[in-house]
């Protein structure tokens, strides 16, 4: 794997609004097939990053390559470029209400693929049961528990088999239970498919159950204060302020 094209690298980043960096001098990359988490507490700019990681926004400076590329502007080829490198589940499914589920996720597949109408419904049919949705193909989303749109949007993400999916705060507004089962099912996911799963979130349980590596973002660094292993910097930080953030969590496998 050494020596390889990371799938995300971000160069130099700042990031923030009207000029004023929320976060700078950001440098990380992310390697292939890992669960990759970026963590913090409430305002320390994790919503903003993951903005520009994805290109909503535009950096105030810095780079953000996908395998070596940046992937420029919103012109209609990017958003094609962007389509196939990456997905991206939000934080609040982002789902059509007028749209049953299979319609939901045959949208990315009408827009960026050239599949026939049969072969997208039979995809997108196929994308919901690899979540564990078969049987709820024609449900609309005011039909489905808050969990069962999480997994919808995922399964959305994941239509066009991109690379990479950006995950923001999948577990937000999920009783433990079904935040366990979406753990399990993005640990599926990494590893069936060898998905690169970039997730936002500050749920410890999820961070330790999933996350491979991290980094802890923090506001008054307007940066980055930790990158690893959840349970090497929870264990073996010098840094009281990582110490304090992780050590409120029960450490599970
Ligand atoms: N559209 C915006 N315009 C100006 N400032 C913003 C905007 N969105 C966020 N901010 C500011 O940027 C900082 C980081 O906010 P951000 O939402 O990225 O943090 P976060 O880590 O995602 O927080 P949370 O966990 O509460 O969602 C905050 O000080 C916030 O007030």
């Amino acid at each position: 794997m050494s020596g390889a094209v990371p799938p995300l690298e971000v160069c130099d980043l700042a990031c923030g609004y009207e000029g004023q960096a929320v976060l700078e001098n950001l440098n990380f990359s992310v390697r292939a097939g890992e669960a990759f988490f970026i963590i913090g507490g409430s305002g320390c700019g994790k919503s903003t990053l993951l903005r520009n990681l994805i290109g909503l926004v535009q950096p105030l400076a810095g780079a953000v390559r996908f395998f070596g590329e940046s992937l420029g502007s919103n012109d209609l080829e990017c958003l094609r470029r962007r389509s196939r490198s990456f997905g991206v589940l939000y934080q609040s499914s982002a789902l059509w209400s007028s749209l049953t589920l299979r319609e939901n996720v045959a949208l990315p597949l009408r827009e960026y693929s050239r599949l026939s109408p049969r072969e997208i419904n039979e995809l997108a049919t196929l994308k919901l049961s690899q979540v564990g949705l078969c049987g709820f193909e024609d449900y609309y989303p005011s039909e489905i528990s808050g969990g069962m749109k999480k997994r919808a949007g995922l399964a959305r993400a994941l239509a066009l088999d991109p690379p990479i999916a950006f995950l923001d705060e999948p577990s937000a507004g999920l009783d433990p239970i079904t935040a366990r089962k979406l753990d399990e099912l993005m640990l599926q996911i990494r590893d069936l498919f060898g998905t690169t799963l970039v997730v936002i979130s500050h749920e410890l349980g999820s961070i330790f159950r999933v996350a491979d590596r991290l980094i802890l973002l923090h506001p008054a660094a307007r940066g980055i204060i930790a990158e690893g292993p959840p349970a090497e910097l929870a264990g073996a930080s010098s840094d009281p302020r990582v110490r304090e953030f992780l050590q409120q969590a029960p450490i599970t496998s």
